[in-house]
């Protein structure tokens, strides 16, 4: 069963659009967001939660259409936006309180559960937390409620390297059992490595690639060569850089000829983001 099915989303800005976005995940398993700052991450995760207007195109959560049965998926989604930052004046008790109203499926147990294992103090105001226990805080809220699909854009950019793999051990706790799915952005790419089953890479608008990470990873290949190599791989390589050696750069694993001699390994997440985003151009190194 598909935890998340998004089909074909529109959606025009004066100077940015959602191109014809489609992309699902697998009911139990963890998928990565990636892409570069004004990829349109965050632009289609509100569209996913109806939070902006679309366009065009449908969003299935749990089987059913968002637009029919939105308040019924809303007890189900835990989505967090990096850290609270409304009613800053409360305590985080009174804040609790109120927002707990909403759930029928709140659990006190989990919420001061997340509470202690965050280190947070029901008694501060939002004001005087940090960014980073800001963004714990607006986790504990998300994961408190029984949701069977959680959304968060980036959950791990606040947080201190200790935390953040603290957040990414209760990503893989809260998916054994297979009810619980997890779609995060991120700029991290060492946290998809950790955790991620699935990675969707967004640019200019626009999916380029939403698949299991490891076929992700395989589906590039990262060259090395040298500067009389690089002629025989140059117009296909998505970008390349060059340096006293020769040249670096991604191709796709599809447009390569290993019998050419050039030597070619796996890349890392990372170095799919660098190079995608050079695509076009040429990096001096
Ligand atoms: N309300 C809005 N009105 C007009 N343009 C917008 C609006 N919201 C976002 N945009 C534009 O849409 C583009 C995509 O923004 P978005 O926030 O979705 O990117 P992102 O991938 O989440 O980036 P980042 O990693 O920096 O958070 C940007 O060019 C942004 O300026």
């Amino acid at each position: 069963m598909l935890a998340l099915d998004i089909r074909n989303l529109n959606k025009k800005y004066p100077s940015f659009e959602l191109k014809d976005v489609s992309f699902q995940l697998e009911k139990g398993y963890i998928m990565g967001f990636i892409g570069v700052n004004g990829a349109g991450k965050t632009t289609t995760i509100k569209s996913i939660l109806n939070m902006t207007h679309i366009d065009s195109g449908e969003v299935h959560i749990l089987g059913r259409n968002m637009n029919e049965h939105e308040l019924e998926l809303k007890q189900d989604i835990g989505f967090a936006f990096g850290g609270i930052d409304f009613y800053t004046r409360s305590k985080i008790k009174t804040l609790t309180e109120t927002i707990k109203k909403f759930y029928r499926n709140w659990d006190d147990e989990t919420y001061t559960y997340y509470l202690r294992r965050f280190k947070l103090d029901e008694n501060k105001k939002i004001a005087d937390l940090s960014t980073g226990m800001k963004v714990k805080y607006s986790l504990a809220l998300a994961l408190s409620h029984g949701a069977k699909l959680l959304i968060l854009d980036e959950p791990t950019s606040g947080l201190d390297p200790a935390s953040r793999d603290d957040l990414l051990d209760i990503f893989q706790e809260l998916i054994v059992g297979g009810e619980v799915s997890i779609l995060f952005s991120t700029h991290i790419t060492s946290d998809l490595e950790k955790c991620a089953d699935y990675i969707t890479f967004i640019a200019n608008g626009e999916i380029i690639l939403s698949c299991e990470k490891e076929e992700f990873k395989e589906s590039y290949l990262l060259l090395n060569g040298s500067a009389s190599e690089l002629d025989q791989v140059k117009d296909q390589m998505i970008a390349y850089k060059t340096n006293s050696f020769g040249f670096t750069g991604l191709i796709q694993a599809s447009d390569f000829d290993p019998s050419c001699g050039i030597k070619s390994a796996t890349p890392s997440l990372e170095d799919v983001l660098i190079y995608y985003t050079k695509k076009g151009e040429q990096i001096h190194g």
